[in-house]
């Protein structure tokens, strides 16, 4: 650790809103290896501290537990703003309050930015475009989505957020960054998350069928985490509002992913079939030449790769917990 004088008073300092997250503590990872000065502000409803556990005693560290439903001041110079339940499961435990995470928390956000003069990067997200009826998505198509839906507080939300965010930047100027985020897996998603790739990876190591919802002919193109964070600092320094696509543009159907996933964890697995849950979009895939033009991003690591690196992190994590469980029973 560096020591208290080594520190450089002028670093910048970044706010990241969610950052105990998934995304969000990878992102903060890569802003304090490079110098930033971190406040992290997380509710810890999805959030865990174990993922920013190693830089709780840093100096150039602060983490502050917070909902961003509620108002808050503080000095800083750009603002990562990610907070907000992401998986289904989740966002649809409590969907008033997703939807007033969204609203509410990016209105907050806005204030804070308009006060501080910080710039603001928003994570919106591909369900803007909905059940899109447009192949690949691009950033002009502007979506296909249920508004009275139970995927809705979550898809509305964000359009609402995004229009906030537009708004602010027209009215007062604010300094705005919109990136819209595909489907992204890796290390540090939550056992209970419920996204496909860690439900699949959990269901394989723990010998269980893969639970394929609906045929599996519905597309995803999975973005490994590592890769998002580059595209979104990458949009933070670049000069474009945006809202830009920031995923992997590479296709795969769901029943793809789990014949994958048997491939790399033979576990004598097989899959079972469930109900689609209601207006899961039956095709996404990001049109990511924008990101590509305006600041040269586009990801790096294919999906066999990202799902080796994913799998290390979960069979660790499972092995612990089975000896955690065999102690217990022990005594
Ligand atoms: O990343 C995105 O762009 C967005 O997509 C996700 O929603 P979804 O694409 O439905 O993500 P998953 O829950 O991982 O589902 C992907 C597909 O796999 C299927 N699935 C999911 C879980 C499972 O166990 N089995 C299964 O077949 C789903 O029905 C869906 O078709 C979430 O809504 C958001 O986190 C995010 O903003």
């Amino acid at each position: 650790m560096e020591k208290y004088e080594e520190i450089e008073q002028d670093s910048e300092v970044v706010l990241v809103t969610g950052g105990a997250g998934f995304v969000g503590s990878h992102l903060v990872d890569r802003l304090m290896e490079s110098g930033k000065t971190v406040i992290v502000i997380d509710n810890l409803y999805t959030g865990r501290k174990r993922n920013i556990f190693k830089w709780l005693n840093h100096p150039r560290f602060e983490f502050i537990r917070h909902d961003v439903v509620e108002p808050i001041k503080l000095q800083v110079d750009k603002i990562y703003h990610l907070a907000c339940p992401a998986s289904p499961v989740h966002y649809q435990s409590d969907p008033i309050k997703t939807t007033m995470t969204s609203v509410w928390g990016t209105r907050n956000m806005l204030e804070l930015a308009k006060e501080t003069g910080a710039r603001l990067l928003f994570s919106s997200t591909s369900e803007v475009y909905g059940d899109p009826h447009v192949h690949p998505q691009t950033e002009s198509y502007w979506g296909h989505v249920n508004p009275i839906g139970i995927r809705s507080c979550y898809d509305e939300g964000k359009r609402c957020a995004e229009t906030l965010m537009f708004d602010y930047h027209r009215t007062h100027n604010v300094d705005i960054r919109v990136a819209r985020i595909f489907n992204t897996y890796g290390p540090r998603m939550m056992e209970n998350d419920g996204r496909v790739v860690s439900n699949f990876i959990i269901q394989a190591l723990d010998g269980k069928d893969l639970t394929v919802y609906g045929d599996g002919k519905q597309t995803r193109s999975f973005c490994y985490v590592d890769d998002l964070v580059s595209g979104l600092i990458a949009l933070m320094e670049g000069n474009i509002t945006g809202p830009v696509n920031l995923g992997n543009p590479t296709e795969f159907t769901i029943m793809e992913l789990a014949n994958l996933v048997k491939e790399k964890i033979k576990n004598n697995v097989n899959v079972c079939y469930e109900k689609i849950p209601q207006d899961d979009p039956k095709q996404r895939k990001p049109d990511i030449s924008l990101a590509k033009k305006e600041f040269n991003w586009e990801p790096k690591i294919p999906l066999t790769k990202g799902l080796d690196l994913t799998i290390e992190y979960f069979a660790k994590r499972y092995e612990s917990q089975k000896k955690k469980e065999s102690e217990k029973e022990k005594k």
